[in-house]
């Protein structure tokens, strides 16, 4: 299902893009103070977002809204170049009423989705027209060792038919090992009862090769990844190493034994990267199309209704372009096709002549000879 660089560099078609690097977009969204900034900034090691300022007492009771920022990175990852587009929620899950939180959140994702829709039916393309759809939200979920809050599940729920819903537990270290053992299982129980089509690393045993079918099965035994984030470096048995020293030890993000990040980090930005695209633009942007145009084609509200009737006329009118470019094509090939034919018989016939020319000739001189 998803390509590895190896696989993609093998492609020629996508040769280019390993030339000109990848674009992508994540989304993080969680509670305030479940380490989605300190996430970020270890996944770009730098300090792209910065912490909030919880000094202020006299704002600290205000309900902070939700604010949606869209931040860009240029990331290298083993030499291909990744331009990163993180989208941050902060504020999400802080408020006694979520519902406006969670229309925003929907409605940024499905106003992308629009912009694609806009742009697609344009006669003419802009050329430098962005793409700003979110391949992959990251949902930060509170360790507290019990199960899902009904604000996760609601979330999940309503997001995952628009996007690609990745479930982690924030702030692993507050658990230990075995806490985090259950706590995983009672999340993962929750995800299946409750029907949430999270992106669950998804593989065809029919279809797909045994390593895919294998890495695919490990990552999704991860599910939900358990994070450690730190932008401070310590020194761990002589090794510099990115963690949080406590005063009984010390965490290593980039340790397998300590925490998910490593592998999340690596099947966002490299493995999966191409698959969460790919998911993004056939199913769940195809899914968004086809309801918001036969929302159209059944009446709809009327505010939609009239954006869409713009949408449907010049959709129509760029179908049938398309339509006709198709046919000058094939009138092209067609034409070309009689030609080539043409100068191949052509060619034919110039060397029968010339072969005749040449049995005429020897002829001649035969008959020169014998008389
Ligand atoms: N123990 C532990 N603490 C963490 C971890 N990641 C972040 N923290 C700490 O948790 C606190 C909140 O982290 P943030 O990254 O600011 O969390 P946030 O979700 O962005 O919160 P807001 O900025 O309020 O929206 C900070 O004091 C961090 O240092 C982690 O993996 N483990």
């Amino acid at each position: 299902m998803h390509l590895p660089f190896s696989s993609i560099a093998r492609l020629g078609g996508r040769r280019k893009n390993l030339k000109k690097g990848f674009q992508f977009t994540l989304m993080v969204v969680g509670a305030s103070g479940t380490g989605r900034t300190t996430f970020v900034n270890t996944l770009c090691n730098s300090r792209v977002l910065q912490q909030q300022d919880y000094d202020n007492a006299e704002q600290a009771n205000n309900e902070p809204g939700i604010s949606i920022k869209p931040i860009s990175v240029e990331l290298d990852e083993d030499g291909v170049r990744i331009s990163l587009t993180i989208v941050d929620t902060p504020g999400f899950g802080d408020n006694i009423d979520n519902e406006r939180c969670f229309q925003e959140i929907v409605g940024y994702l499905e106003n992308q989705y629009d912009d694609i829709l806009a742009e697609e039916s344009r006669i003419k393309r802009n050329p430098r027209f962005r793409d700003n759809r979110v391949h992959a939200l990251l949902y930060f979920i509170s360790p507290t060792g019990h199960a899902l809050r009904e604000i996760d599940i609601e979330l999940m729920r309503r997001l995952s038919p628009r996007v690609n819903v990745i479930p982690v537990v924030g702030r692993a270290d507050s658990l230990t090992p075995q806490e985090l053992q259950e706590f995983k299982h009672r999340i993962m129980e929750d995800v299946e009862h409750y029907s949430i089509p999270i992106y669950n690393f998804p593989y065809d045993v029919e279809e797909d090769d045994e390593d895919t079918i294998e890495e695919n099965s490990e990552l999704r035994a991860l599910l939900p990844f358990a994070i450690i984030g730190s932008d401070e470096e310590i020194v761990v048995n002589g090794r510099t190493v990115r963690g949080r020293q406590y005063p009984w030890g010390a965490v290593e993000v980039d340790n397998p034994k300590h925490s998910d990040f490593g592998r999340l980090r690596s099947a966002l930005l490299s493995s999966h990267l191409q698959d969460l695209k790919e998911i993004t633009h056939d199913f769940l942007y195809e899914n968004y199309r086809t309801e918001k145009l036969s929302r159209t084609v059944n009446g709809g509200d009327a505010e939609d209704a009239s954006l869409n009737a713009e949408d449907m006329a010049s959709q129509s009118v760029r179908l049938k372009e398309e339509q006709l470019r198709k046919e000058e094509e094939k009138l092209r090939e067609i034409e070309l096709k009689v030609q080539r034919e043409i100068q191949e018989k052509r060619a034919e016939l110039l060397s029968k002549e010339e072969a005749l020319r040449n049995l005429e000739a020897r002829l001649a001189q035969a008959q020169l000879a014998d008389e």
